[in-house]
């Protein structure tokens, strides 16, 4: 069996695209465009990136976007009280505080800071309470994002045998909350777990989400099973360039697999499209 390869950068495309129909009929009807703010602190290469990214597809779907870009020294007071204006302002209807921050700042306390009605991440106490709840809440935007390419791959979910490999709180944790909901058989794998391999030819759906190139072997795959791969790992080549990997072996797995996500242009694409529907959501709920 050779897999299909799930296209994210078309989804996320397709996504972008619904999203900015929906703006424009947000703006005719209420006089404005939704407004997001982001906020990066300090200089990680790969935050700017993303950061920027997230700017232009903002403007691209029609909304405002207002980018916050504050020196790595910048205090957990001095943040917290941007957070508070942002809070405040109602032209902004989602704010995104670009992880990972600097060392010296608590993320608990800045991320619980953000007002959860604006927080279009998903990332906030009450979000993550309704999430795990079932009840309606802004969902963060990678997990959405995978859930989206694992319905269109698989439809109806429900018994099917997943494992998300990853307990992190931005993907690991919502992701087992949003297959749990279509009613999947969840397991989470992490770095204690003992032997990843049996779980993962278990598995019907493997999300992998922990950053580690290559750690799940291609020939663990069990045949037919959707894979979707979160890892982004910058890897040196034999050739001395550096390249994007993600967590699976991708040809072997592709060889035993019936869907898989390619690192880059999978996964990816979905969290910037995630980002802009939460964004849409939280402007249409504040107006409600
Ligand atoms: N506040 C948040 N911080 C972080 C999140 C998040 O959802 N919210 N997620 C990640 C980084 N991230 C968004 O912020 C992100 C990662 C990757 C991509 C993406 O499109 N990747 C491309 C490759 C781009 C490249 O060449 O580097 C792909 O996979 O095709 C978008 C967003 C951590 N922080």
């Amino acid at each position: 069996m050779t897999a299909i390869i799930i296209d994210g950068k078309a989804r996320g495309l397709a996504l972008r695209t619904t999203v900015a129909a929906g703006v424009a009929e947000f703006a005719a009807a209420h006089g404005r465009a939704p407004g997001l703010s982001v906020v990066l602190v300090g200089q990680d290469p790969a935050s700017a990136v993303y950061v920027r990214m997230k700017g232009v597809a903002t403007r691209e779907a029609g909304m405002v976007s207002a980018e916050h870009i504050l020196p790595a020294e910048t205090s957990e007071p001095e943040l917290l009280a941007l957070i508070a204006a942002l809070n405040a302002d109602p032209t902004v209807d989602g704010i995104l505080v670009q992880l990972p921050l600097p060392r010296h700042i608590d993320t608990d306390r800045v991320l619980a800071a953000v007002d959860p009605a604006k927080d279009v991440d998903g990332f906030h106490p009450i979000n993550v309470g309704k999430l795990s709840a079932g009840l309606d809440a802004l969902v963060p935007c990678t997990p959405a994002g995978c859930l989206l390419l694992i319905l269109e791959a698989l439809g109806d979910i429900s018994g099917k045998e997943a494992l998300v490999i990853g307990r992190s709180n931005i993907v690991g944790k919502p992701m087992a909350a949003l297959l749990l909901a279509k009613s999947a058989t969840v397991t989470i794998a992490h770095s204690r777990t003992r032997d990843l391999a049996a779980h993962v030819a278990r598995a019907e759906i493997v999300v992998a989400a922990v950053g580690v190139a290559g750690l799940v072997k291609g020939e663990w795959i069990r045949p037919g099973a959707c894979v979707i791969d979160v890892g982004t790992n910058r890897v040196t080549g034999a050739d001395g360039k550096a390249r994007l990997v993600g967590d699976i072996e991708f040809e072997p797995a592709r060889a035993r697999a019936g869907w898989i996500t390619p690192v880059p242009g999978g996964v990816g694409p979905m969290t910037i499209a995630g980002l802009l529907a939460n964004t849409l959501q939280a402007a249409k709920a504040r107006v409600s």
